[in-house]
């Protein structure tokens, strides 16, 4: 298949955030494009790689025992200089003088962004591949990383709680996420955690710290002593979580001890999930370049691999699950289940 197209040189980046995957993906572009004779270049750290035009040539070598490793063998970075319309330009001319035919940036919606930005000058095509944390890509059920992420919080969480029932302490966990609440409200599900605090649920802090105090207070009542968990989304609370742990003290006389998770959340060892997802993908993306496609981006939904427009990916902004939100809300409450059973 696809032997006959004329020979491509096709670049890869890996950009913002780096995700648990995001190496697995570059293995996959790399072979698939070998396989089919293509040329493979990797710019390395971003978008910076393109101004610079620092890139390395891709062989089998490169790419053979990375699949299992986090970060991402590519670099990555957070190219400020990159919203700079000249740079831009640099950009694109630097990629069109190397006669790259295609572009894959492996990253999240701000690097989606920032292909939008460099299409305007570049020649050639581009193809998105979601890779974040976050999982906040609209068009694609999952991105590349959040699987593993979850995994990893979960299992920070789960030994939390160990130490949390020996003491019968109360714990607020932050997770990361930025502005969007699928880490909190996957992990804080999947970890059984007491409360989760995220944007789909949250209301203004007054409202809130009320809400939190109370339900850890009817918690305790109908309980007795037990551990009590609070997973949090990051940037949510203002000052953050110590000082939501520093306001409960003071409202309630509530005792919380606050604990920030954050990068490990970042790295480790993708799950397979994300490791076949990745590899998909990366299969995908040089099949799209092949067929001469520009301004998508892969996805996966349903496990069916899609290709959506990118700039409907970038324009919408993806909802967490309305059914996990209900769950942890109502139906898993505990609040909730004492009225209904007058515990
Ligand atoms: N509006 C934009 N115009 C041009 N480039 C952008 C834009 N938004 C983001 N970028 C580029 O994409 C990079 C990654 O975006 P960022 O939001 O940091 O991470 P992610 O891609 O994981 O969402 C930025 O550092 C910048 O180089
Ligand atoms: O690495 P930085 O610049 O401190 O950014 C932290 C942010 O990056 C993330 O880990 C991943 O976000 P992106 O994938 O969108 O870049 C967020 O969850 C977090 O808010």
């Amino acid at each position: 298949m696809n032997n006959k197209s004329p020979v491509k040189n096709i670049a890869i980046l890996t950009s913002g955030g780096d995700a648990p995957g995001m190496n697995a993906a570059i293995r996959s572009c790399t072979l698939a494009a070998l396989h089919y004779g293509h040329n493979v270049f990797g710019f390395l750290h971003g978008f910076k790689g393109l101004i610079n035009n620092d890139f390395i040539r891709l062989e089998e070598q490169h790419v053979r025992d990375i699949i299992h490793c986090g970060g991402t063998m590519l670099k990555s970075a957070r190219c400020h200089e990159f919203h700079d319309e000249a740079n831009q330009q640099i950009a694109a001319n630097n990629l069109n003088k190397l006669k790259i035919d295609g572009l894959i940036v492996i990253g999240g919606d701000g690097s989606f962004f920032g292909m939008l930005a460099l299409d305007k000058y570049y020649n050639g095509q581009l193809i998105a591949i979601p890779g974040t944390i976050d999982n906040d890509v609209d068009g694609t059920d999952h991105t590349i990383g959040f699987a593993t992420a979850v995994n990893t919080a979960i299992d920070a969480i789960d030994k939390i709680r160990d130490t949390a029932d020996a003491f019968e302490r109360v714990f607020v966990i932050e997770v990361m996420g930025r502005h969007s609440g699928f880490l909190a409200l996957n992990v804080g599900i999947a970890s059984g955690a007491e409360q989760v605090i995220t944007f789909e649920n949250f209301k203004n802090p007054g409202v809130e710290l009320q809400k939190i105090a109370e339900h850890i207070k009817l918690s305790k009542q109908k309980r007795g002593a037990s551990s009590y968990l609070i997973v949090a989304a990051e940037n949510l609370w203002p000052q953050g979580i110590e000082q939501l742990c520093i306001d409960l003290q003071n409202y309630a006389n509530i005792k919380c001890t606050p604990c920030i998770l954050g990068y490990i959340q970042r790295g480790g060892s993708p799950v397979p999930k994300d490791r076949i997802m990745a590899t998909k993908m990366g299969v995908a993306a040089i099949d799209a370049v092949i067929a001469n496609k520009s301004m998508i981006m892969i996805g996966e939904v349903s496990s069916k691999t899609v290709e959506v427009n990118l700039e409907q990916a970038v324009k919408h902004r993806k909802q967490v699950n309305g059914d996990l939100l209900m769950a942890q809300n109502s139906i898993l409450d505990i609040a909730e289940l004492a009225k209904i059973n007058k515990l």
